[in-house]
């Protein structure tokens, strides 16, 4: 509020005319001392004294009237002081000089423009007052006196000078009336501006305004208000507040306005019944009571939406830190902002440690293997993918990483967020079970089922491919051999030394892959787009791989010289499938084996005629035992004194187109197939009739029966039970049967082995270890299964005259079987040299066409009655008469 100090009295009316009338009078002093000083009144020096202050003063009063700058001010202060000091100075001197009473009372005149200017230049008001009262008046008066006491003075003069100080005096108290009246217009004019200001300053905000007696009672209310109460002013005015909304003002609200009255202000946030929240700012006046809201609903709802957003994502902190996943926010150069408590479980790394730092030098194990994870968020926002990591004790794993770019409002990227799940143990199983299904647990090569998926691939690519392929099947020749002698771990630790050998011979772009048991398969690509170039190529890798198979394989316990027979056939693309070239290149590989082998060879279309001829001899098999096309014939066996002491009952097949067929051919395919199961059980039962009706015979009574068992036969879950039952049936002694069995069957399952042999033994049934000498038969394996006899092979029967290691070993054969109490038989004696040798070297029995082949039941029959006839005369020493094959019919019926 404007003060009065502040009103510019200068510049009024009033002011002008006081001063004015002050200048005139200061004027008129001056020519009243003028008049009195060339009247000879004054003497000259007060006449000009006088004359010039009156016009000095006069001069001031109209410089201030016409400059009223502050600069001005200062100098008009400075002149107030001066002059005021003049006076003081005139009126002092005029005062002790005797008789200059008259002087001093025109030196108090001149004090007039003196106060004026006093009020001029804003002096205190006390100063003005004391000026007015106490110093002039009474000094004129007191001056007066003294002049007309001591009689120096004029009594014009005395007059003169009191009319000028009284109507000074009055004219002063009259200017402070003015002043006042004026000060008091200007104050309520003053109020009414500002109140009519404060009023369109209320009428023009936003807020609601509100102002009450003391009663609560409303004395103003703004638009704003009326608007949002929804009242109009008239209704408003006058009433009470509680009446109006109680909602919105409530009566605790109310109560506390009423308890603290006197400029109090308060804040209040208040939801109305409508929902609508409102920010209440209570004045308290102790005549009214004013309050000022407005409608804050929205930020409030923002607020709260705030809160809740805060809250929530403190919750979410909180739930990060709960997940077992770790979740971490970093710039985009890297540098950690956020990490949870799974972020420093997984990695090892707290929060204080890591944040700030670059997971780029912390965390990463292959820094260019995220560029193109971080082009796709830079680009996409978001990427996913397996990466490898690092934590902080160095040890590697590999996470599943979620990243996503976090955006500011504008859509720049700002930060980026990522979620690592731990799936190392997940990798670790999933590439244990992706070995276990496309790789060989024992060699560590690609399994049948990755071979397969790789040829399909390989079939694909060359449709658009000039280069050749081809496909190696290689199949170990011996295998089965160390297996069976050796034992399992010897023979998968020659698996294992072909695998890495193969491996080492292939060149990158080849594949080797374990196809089953012994066989291997390798891919050869790459090879020249010209096909005798690339056969040739083949050739050489094939020959390669048949060098390295060669090579001995030496553990501690045995060294074992093993060899491979290699089919090869080449990619053919357009025409066949991966079953159709593993086909053929398996045909060529039993070519090779055919062959001798230690071979390789190259398929060609003759060999699928062969392979479909199979297919045709095996049906024609199965036809054959219900056509009852096959019999059995049987070859003697002498013991050393020249007895026929038993035969062997071999098989035979007249087909009908074909002829005879041999056993040569036929066995190993019904052996393959499985039909050997059901041939062997017919071989049995026959057997078995004719051993019961050969005991109901005088001179056949006593022999005994040799019958083939084949290792799949043998191994047949119910073999057991049909050997004993068709025994039992066909009422055959088993004192008189004996089964021959090979060494791969001993070997098979030795346990299994060992528990049918000794039930069947346990019925009197008999074994024979045929083809003694071409397995690796174990001694103490052996030593186990209860064995009759060992049949030395006709190889080695064979070559006994020419080859001393054949001679050796049957020496040693025969030897054995002295030494574990077995009989040993030498089959395949074909002449009388061999005949000797055996016999001097002590063997028990003997079979082979020197004696006789194997005849058809009633042939064999006579063949008995007739040697034994001739050979009741002879001594053991006597000449054998050796029998000729031709000398016997060929054709054959079964015993029944
Ligand atoms: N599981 C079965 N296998 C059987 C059965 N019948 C025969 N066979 C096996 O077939 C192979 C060939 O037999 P086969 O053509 O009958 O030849 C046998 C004899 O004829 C032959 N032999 C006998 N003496 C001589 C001889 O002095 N010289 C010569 N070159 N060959 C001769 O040997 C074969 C008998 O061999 P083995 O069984 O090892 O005693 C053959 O492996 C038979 O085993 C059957 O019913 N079941």
């Amino acid at each position: 509020m404007r003060t009065l100090d502040r009103v510019d009295l200068s510049a009024s009316s009033l002011a002008r005319t006081a001063l004015l009338t002050s200048s005139g009078l200061a004027v008129l002093g001056s020519c009243l001392g003028f008049a009195a000083m060339t009247q000879g009144a004054m003497g000259i020096a007060e006449g000009v004294l006088i004359t010039c202050g009156g016009v000095f003063g006069a001069l001031l009063l109209v410089i201030l009237l016409a400059f009223r700058s502050v600069r001005t001010q200062r100098v008009a202060v400075a002149a107030v002081a001066f002059y005021g000091a003049y006076l003081c100075a005139g009126l002092l001197i005029a005062l002790l000089t005797a008789g200059q009473h008259e002087s001093a009372l025109i030196y108090l005149q001149w004090f007039f423009p003196l106060l004026i200017l006093n009020r001029m230049v804003n002096a205190p008001r006390a100063g003005q007052i004391a000026a007015n009262i106490l110093l002039v008046l009474p000094l004129a008066i007191i001056v007066a006196f003294l002049g007309v006491l001591f009689r120096d003075t004029q009594p014009t003069m005395v007059y003169l000078t009191l009319v000028a100080c009284l109507s000074y005096t009055l004219f002063s108290f009259m200017l402070s009336a003015v002043s006042r009246y004026r000060e008091a217009y200007i104050v309520e004019s003053e109020r009414g501006k500002s109140l009519s200001m404060q009023a369109e300053v209320l009428e023009s905000i936003s807020d609601c305004f509100i102002s009450m007696d003391g009663e609560f009672r409303l004395t103003y209310a703004n638009d704003t208000a009326c608007a949002e109460l929804g009242i109009e002013r008239k209704s408003l005015i006058g009433s009470e507040l509680r009446s109006i909304n109680q909602s919105l003002f409530p009566a605790w609200m109310l109560a506390e306005l009423s308890s603290t009255r006197g400029d109090v202000a308060s804040q209040h946030e208040i939801q109305s019944d409508q929902g609508q929240w409102y920010e209440m700012r209570c004045f308290s006046h102790p005549e009214r009571i004013s309050i000022a809201f407005r409608n804050v609903t929205e930020m409030v709802t923002s607020r709260h939406n705030l809160q809740a957003a805060y809250e929530r994502l403190r919750e979410q902190s909180e739930l990060l830190d709960k997940a077992q996943d770790a979740i971490f926010v970093q710039d985009f150069d890297t540098r950690i902002l956020y990490w949870n408590k799974g972020a420093e479980d997984l990695f090892g790394w707290s929060a204080e440690e890591i944040l700030g730092r670059r997971a780029a030098d912390l965390l990463l194990v292959d820094a260019e293997a995220i560029v193109p994870a971080w082009q796709a968020i830079v680009h996409g926002g978001e990427w996913s993918g397996e990466l490898e990591k690092r934590k902080k004790d160095g040890t590697r794993i590999t996470v599943e990483s979620r990243v996503k770019a976090l955006r500011e409002e504008t859509g720049h990227p700002r930060s980026v967020l990522t979620i690592n799940t731990d799936i190392t143990d997940r990798k670790v199983a999933e590439d244990r079970i992706h070995n276990l299904a496309f790789y060989d647990h024992l060699t560590g090569l690609a399994n049948r089922t990755l071979l397969m998926e790789r040829l399909e691939e390989i079939l694909r690519r060359k449709q658009q491919r000039d280069h050749h392929a081809a496909l190696l099947f290689i199949d170990l020749d011996d295998f089965k051999t160390l297996n069976d002698t050796a034992g399992h771990e010897a023979g998968d630790g020659l698996l294992k030394e072909i695998a890495r050998r193969l491996r080492q011979i292939i060149r990158r772009s080849d594949s080797v892959a374990r196809f089953g048991g012994d066989e291997f398969v390798v891919i050869l690509e790459e090879l020249s787009s010209d096909r005798g170039k690339a056969t040739a190529e083949a050739r050489r890798v094939g020959e390669k791989i048949l060098r390295a198979c060669r090579e001995p394989y030496v553990t501690a316990h045995c060294s074992f010289e093993s060899t491979a027979s290699i089919g090869i056939t080449l990619f053919v693309p357009h025409c066949v499938t991966v079953e159709d070239l593993l086909k053929r290149a398996d045909l060529a590989m039993y070519q090779a084996k055919e062959q001798g082998r230690n071979n390789l060879c190259f398929f060609d279309s003759s060999m699928e005629v062969s392979a479909s001829e199979r297919a045709v001899l095996l049906a024609d098999m199965r036809s054959a035992l219900q056509n009852q096309e096959f019999s059995l014939h049987f070859q003697p066996q002498l013991d050393s004194s020249f007895h026929i002491t038993g035969c062997e009952a071999l098989l035979r097949w007249r087909h009908p187109q074909r002829g005879n067929v041999s056993p040569g051919e036929f066995i190993p395919l019904a052996e393959s197939s499985g039909l050997i199961v059901d041939m062997g059980a017919w071989v049995l039962r026959t057997a078995c009739r004719q051993l019961a009706y050969w005991g109901g015979q005088p001179h056949m009574r006593s022999l005994e029966m040799s019958v083939n068992v084949s290792p799949r036969q043998f191994l047949d879950k119910d073999f057991e039970r049909l050997v004993a039952n068709v025994v039992a049936e066909s009422g055959a002694d088993p004192r008189q049967l004996k089964l021959e069995i090979t060494e791969s069957v001993m070997m098979e399952n030795i346990e299994e082995t060992l528990s049918t042999m000794t039930a069947l033994k346990a019925l009197g049934i008999g074994f024979s270890l045929d083809d003694f000498g071409t397995g690796y038969s174990s001694l103490s394996q052996l030593k186990r299964l209860p064995l009759d006899q060992l049949k030395v092979d006709q190889s080695f029967v064979r070559g006994v005259e020419q080859a001393e290691t054949d001679a050796s070993i049957v020496r040693t054969i025969i030897g054995l079987g002295r030494e574990l109490g077995l009989n040993v038989l030498a089959e395949g004696v074909e002449t009388a040299q061999q005949y000797g040798f055996l016999k001097e070297h002590d063997c028990h029995s003997f079979q082979g066409f020197l004696f006789s082949p194997a005849l058809p039941a009633s042939q064999f029959e006579s063949f008995v009655k007739d040697f034994s006839r001739r050979d009741g005369g002879m001594t053991g020493d006597a000449e054998p008469r050796f029998v000729e094959a031709g000398d016997y019919p060929t054709a054959m019926t079964a015993a029944d």
